[in-house]
């Protein structure tokens, strides 16, 4: 496998644009390229599309999945939800083997439905069960905003004060990433005081893949619930839900999902919780028994698994765009695209090292296991017009402030070219 290593050995090859091309050709999943609409530039030539991490690219599939459901609204009306090829009263249903897979879960333990903040917030309505004593919450220094101010308002929401009641998973003075022995010593020192962890499995900011087994582990021993935000993990790395024995987690599904912006987030809940009915939650119709729920008049009679935290019937144009993403991955699988994610972005990082510029740092773990597709670079003085003229040039990352850009070559539909044409761009533009 090339990883970074294999590169550095490989001082005879050329690493060029021709050892670009032969990986291309060598790729055995770079036919999905073709099943993606790439925007172009007003010469017809692709951008180098490289914030997978924020929006997706548009399967040229999604189309006609929509298409189908929007023929058996205008054929059937209401008669839809059960007589549409594929009848909208399950049709959550069709997602859920496809995205237990990606997320290495069980499938009572995987459901699609609102998004990633409300889900967050349902979660935690059940599994952020706070005593006068234990109710602290720890989130990373650098969490996304809208999983701080969830947290935040969580606290608030049962009277405590949200600066008191938040501790922050910090990196050591000088550091970017987080070291895990760190957390150990904040639960050594007051996990009699936290009620949950809660984490970003995948690090918007420096895109450090953490071990959520191991925080897991960690927050058990003290009695916490653990809870994961996958936003960025789902769909770019491994991990392995069920046998983490994290309590819950969300993710959204417009990123490395493709699924469309603002489409439906995924929710898991561990197998086991999926029994407990004492569990308080907020409930919905859709949480209710599926034989008894259009019998009206019932007292609630939750579904067991991730299922009975539904409210609404969801939203089928934005299930069928899942859809369409999911079938392709189940087709491609998480493995190739794994082989092929640590290959590319491998070569990434040894093209970035090769330009030896110390106006440029890659934050981002070199370990493969420590990281997925993304690649952080911190630019020093915080120039952002490095980052314009790169997307000038139709090289769309982005930005995070203060002083990072996110690049994110994504196995579906990337090329080791692209890479390295990126790669070149960005040495023209630090030259300069
Ligand atoms: C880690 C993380 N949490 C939360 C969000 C917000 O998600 P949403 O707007 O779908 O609730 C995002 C991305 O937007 C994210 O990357
Ligand atoms: N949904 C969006 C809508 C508009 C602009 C950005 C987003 C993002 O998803 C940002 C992403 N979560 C991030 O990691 O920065």
């Amino acid at each position: 496998m090339l990883t970074t290593q294999n590169f550095i050995q490989l001082t005879n090859y050329k690493l060029g644009l021709d050892f670009a091309r032969e990986q291309d050709q060598n790729d055995a999943i770079s036919h999905y390229r073709n099943q993606f609409h790439i925007p172009k530039d007003k010469h017809g030539n692709d951008w180098l599309y490289f914030t997978g991490n924020s929006l997706g690219l548009q399967p040229k599939n999604t189309k006609k999945y929509i298409q189908q459901e929007l023929d058996d609204w205008a054929d059937f009306g209401v008669e839809g939800h059960f007589e549409a090829k594929n009848p909208w009263m399950p049709y959550h249903e069709f997602l859920t083997d496809s995205m237990a897979k990606i997320v290495g879960a069980k499938p009572i333990e995987v459901v699609v439905m609102n998004t990633l903040t409300t889900n967050l917030h349902l979660l935690m309505v059940s599994f952020y069960q706070p005593t006068k004593t234990k109710y602290k919450i720890v989130i990373e220094s650098d969490a996304f905003p809208s999983d701080r101010y969830a947290v935040q308002t969580q606290l608030e929401f049962h009277g405590f004060d949200a600066n008191e009641g938040l501790i922050e998973w910090k990196p050591r003075k000088g550091e970017e990433l987080l070291n895990i022995e760190d957390l150990e010593a904040i639960l050594n020192e007051q996990g009699d005081e936290i009620a949950l962890l809660l984490i970003g499995g995948v690090n918007y900011y420096t895109g450090q893949y953490l071990d959520i087994k191991k925080i897991a582990e960690l927050g058990h021993t003290k009695n916490c619930m653990v809870g994961i935000d996958l936003a960025h993990g789902a769909g770019n790395i491994n991990p392995d839900l069920h046998n983490s024995g994290v309590d819950f987690a969300a993710w959204c599904t417009y990123k490395y999902l493709n699924s469309g912006p603002g489409s439906l987030a995924g929710l898991f809940v561990h197998e086991k919780h999926a029994h407990n009915t004492k569990l308080k939650r907020f409930a919905g119709w859709w949480s209710h028994n599926k034989d008894t729920r259009f019998n009206m008049r019932q007292p609630l009679d939750v579904i067991p698994g991730a299922e009975g935290w539904q409210l609404s019937n969801p939203p089928i144009l934005s299930m069928a765009a899942i859809k369409a993403s999911l079938d392709m991955f189940n087709e491609v699988g998480m493995d190739a695209l794994r082989k092929k994610s640590e290959q590319l972005t491998g070569y990434f990082e040894f093209l970035l090292n090769e330009l030896n510029n110390d106006q440029i740092k890659i934050i981002t773990p070199s370990n493969p296991n420590e990281r997925g597709c993304q690649l952080s670079i911190q630019v020093k003085n915080a120039d952002k017009s490095l980052h314009k003229k790169l997307t000038e040039a139709h090289i769309i990352t982005d930005w995070r402030e203060p002083d990072v850009i996110r690049c994110a070559p994504v196995p579906l539909y990337n090329t080791f070219e692209d890479v390295y044409r990126m790669v070149e761009k960005l040495k023209t533009i630090l030259n300069e």
